[in-house]
């Protein structure tokens, strides 16, 4: 049986629940005080003319190959190109996005018939790093990459975004408390809301990765009340890769044999890998791996902790494997998911079909057409070992919505989280 619109409730057993004229890459230095801009050049991948217009006095503020202007007419590779996607990434000078931006240059996230611009946002203290890593990517050569800009100002880096990758937040600090982090990077969230509010395509995507990202994406979205709500994503994309490689590794069986692998609710130690609707090569996951004591506790916790382990080894986050799940994430909203498939993402819950509370920012499955949009899945199994965890990650996430309520425009904030709220680098 299906569970498509009803709550659940728990039971006992498991229910269903252009060819361009001219091509021209500009290193765009947004500051402020502002320094003179250069005089306004369009790149144009979708026939609309192009116009050089820049006086060489201009080009001293251009990085070396990005302010060339080249002739794409000639050129057969370029005419199939789709319309330029702009991609507003923040944290730009930071680890996560030192991996990122190079896969997003290189096509292969939005694909090979698709230029993009990168418009990279830091801060004062980060911009000497954010030229450096415009040279990196000017030294890469990507034939797709046709504009690269660098800003401190949200109003300006958000300028007609279609993407946002908002990844710009302070880590935890050892003797912080969590209610200071959630108050410090909320702040963030509720600025960047509302700049992407004014200033941002109205079909802007945006992925919240900075921590703790669920409760941030609800204070983004609560700050941009002009952009559907539907349109945020905190990303647990990160947590369904490494449960799905744990439950390869106990089944003897490469990873991609795991399908449909749920993490539901918090990016924290509250999350719940779901084993229970998880296929390997498309048999139920409890009819393939019968240690049930290993997937109820081993299985669960390793996934749960997973991130913390690796900051333990290696003295620091996850941030190429990080990378790589944020790539995963956008494609799997630019592409059509498998027939029978879905993946998880933290998505605004109102109108969910399980029941969980509205209004708040949860990991759930989805499935796209491939067009950026996404539904929620309804045909899930669930049982109560599953729903009392999600109901423990839902209470995490109620009280991390108090403790923000004055970024969210819902009156004073009232602080009191669960005991075993953490985030997954701090055990
Ligand atoms: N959701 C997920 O699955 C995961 C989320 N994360 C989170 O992603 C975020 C970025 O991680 P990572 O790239 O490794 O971190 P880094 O420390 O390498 O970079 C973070 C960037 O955040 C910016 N930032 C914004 N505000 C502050 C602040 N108040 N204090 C310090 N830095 C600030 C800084 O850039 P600038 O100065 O330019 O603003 C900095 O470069 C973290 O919040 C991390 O917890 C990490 C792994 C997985
Ligand atoms: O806690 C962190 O900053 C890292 C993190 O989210 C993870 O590895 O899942």
């Amino acid at each position: 049986m299906g569970l498509s619109t009803a709550a659940y409730s728990p039971a006992g057993s498991p229910t269903p629940l252009g060819t361009a004229t001219a091509r021209r890459r500009s290193v765009h230095q947004f500051l402020r005080p502002r320094r003179p801009l250069l005089a306004t050049v369009r790149c144009s991948v979708d026939g609309a003319a192009a116009v050089a217009t820049e006086t060489p006095a201009s080009r001293k503020d251009c990085f070396g190959v990005f302010c060339n202007i080249y002739d794409l007419k000639a050129e057969d590779t370029t005419k199939s190109w789709k319309k330029l996607v702009n991609i507003a990434v923040s944290g730009a000078a930071g680890m996560i996005s030192n991996h990122l931006l190079f896969k997003l240059a290189s096509g292969e996230v939005f694909g090979q018939d698709q230029p993009i611009a990168l418009k990279l946002l830091g801060s004062e203290r980060s911009f000497q790093a954010l030229e450096g890593v415009a040279m990196e990517l000017e030294d890469s050569l990507y034939p797709l990459l046709r504009e690269v800009s660098i800003g401190i100002d949200p109003y300006e880096v958000f300028q007609d975004v279609d993407w946002a990758l908002l990844i710009g937040a302070k880590p935890r600090g050892p003797g912080m408390e969590r209610a200071a982090l959630l108050d410090i990077n909320g702040q963030i969230f509720a600025d960047q809301g509302k700049a992407l509010n004014a200033v941002a395509s109205r079909n802007v995507k945006v992925l919240v990765v900075g921590n703790p990202c669920n409760t941030n994406a609800l204070i983004c979205l609560k700050n941009a009340p002009n952009i559907p709500a539907k349109n945020f994503h905190a990303l647990t994309r990160l947590d369904e890769n490494r449960a799905k490689c744990q439950l390869a590794l106990k089944a003897g069986v490469f990873y991609d044999k795991v399908s449909n692998v749920t993490i539901w609710g918090n990016h924290s130690t509250t999350q719940v890998p779901d084993f229970l609707n998880a296929k390997i090569d498309g048999r139920l996951v409890k009819d393939v791996i019968k240690d049930t004591k290993w997937l109820e506790e081993e299985f669960t916790m390793t996934v749960q902790k997973r991130g913390g382990v690796l900051i333990q080894k290696w003295g620091r986050s996850s941030a190429a494997s990080t990378a790589v799940s944020i790539v995963d994430a956008i494609r799997s909203l630019v592409t059509p998911t498998p027939e029978g498939d879905w993946f998880s993402s933290g998505v605004y819950t109102t109108g969910n079909p399980y029941g969980i509370a509205e209004d708040i920012v949860f990991s759930m499955p989805c499935r796209s057409k491939g067009d950026g949009d996404y539904e929620l899945v309804s045909d899930v199994l669930m049982d109560d070992f599953l729903w009392e965890r999600i109901k423990k990650s839902e209470a995490e996430l109620l009280a991390e919505k108090k403790c923000v309520a004055h970024l969210t425009g819902e009156g004073n904030a009232f602080c009191d989280l669960p005991e075993d709220t953490m985030l997954p680098g701090e055990m």
